[in-house]
């Protein structure tokens, strides 16, 4: 059953007044992600990963993804797409000082896109840019990271939803990342299903948000 970004946000609200906070649902999502992506490539030792990292959750989503990767052998770069004072959510800043801690993880950070430019090649790419939280025509940097994203050959994943795609009508008036794969989270959204040429091969993950989270809004 698919459902719409409001449903989504009614249920993510109903489930952290029940006491399963958003920042385990993120640490949930980004474990999924990071396992997935373990299963696609049978092993991710020493795969170099490069993580794009929005300001809001779905960065945040893409930071714990990193964590994981960094855990699993993986040589992980996190390019945040803004300062890290202007990171929006307590759980994605929760997980920017994490990574902070960690020697293994190489951070770029204030979205400026020339860091890029002289770094070898990645084996495989993470799109945390955007998700339901997508408004209005895409600003910088994150047009440009995503033109960044299409450019490239590396195995891309999308975090939740391609940035650029509107998870409820299916549009990418836009720049649009043309995922591989993407890995979205509790359940199906409107606009995803007829979108599997920017989605690729899409995997619905239940990241513990309890079922009675759902009453009153499916
Ligand atoms: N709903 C849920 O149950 C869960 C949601 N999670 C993640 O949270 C995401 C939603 O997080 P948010 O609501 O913080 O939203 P997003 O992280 O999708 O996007 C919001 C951020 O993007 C920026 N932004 C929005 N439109 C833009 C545009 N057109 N150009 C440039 N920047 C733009 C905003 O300024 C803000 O910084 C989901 O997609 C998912 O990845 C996960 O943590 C798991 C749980
Ligand atoms: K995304």
């Amino acid at each position: 059953m698919c459902i719409t970004v409001k449903q989504m946000m009614q249920i993510e609200e109903n489930g952290h007044q029940m006491g399963f906070l958003r920042k385990f649902m993120m640490e949930n999502a980004g474990a999924a992600t990071a396992k997935r992506l373990v299963e696609k490539f049978g092993d991710v030792k020493s795969k170099r990963v490069l993580v794009f990292g929005g300001l809001g959750n779905n960065g945040g989503d893409g930071l714990v993804i990193a964590r994981h990767l960094a855990g699993y052998g993986s040589s992980v770069t996190v390019f945040l797409l803004g300062k890290p004072n202007n990171i929006r959510s307590e759980e994605c800043s929760w997980n920017w000082n994490l990574l902070e801690k960690m020697e293994s993880i190489k951070l770029l950070t204030d979205g400026n896109l020339e860091h890029l430019n002289n770094l070898d090649k990645f084996d495989i790419i993470v799109d945390g840019i955007l998700g339901t939280g997508i408004s209005g025509e895409i600003r910088e940097p994150h047009a440009s990271a995503i033109t960044f994203i299409s450019k490239s050959n590396a195995f891309k994943v999308a975090v939740d939803v391609p940035s650029g795609l509107n998870p409820d009508t299916g549009e990418t008036n836009q720049a649009c990342v043309k995922a591989d794969m993407t890995v979205t989270f509790h359940r199906m959204k409107v606009g995803m299903p007829k979108r599997t040429d920017v989605c690729g091969e899409i995997y619905v993950e239940k990241i513990g948000i309890p079922l009675e989270a759902e009453i009153g809004v499916l």
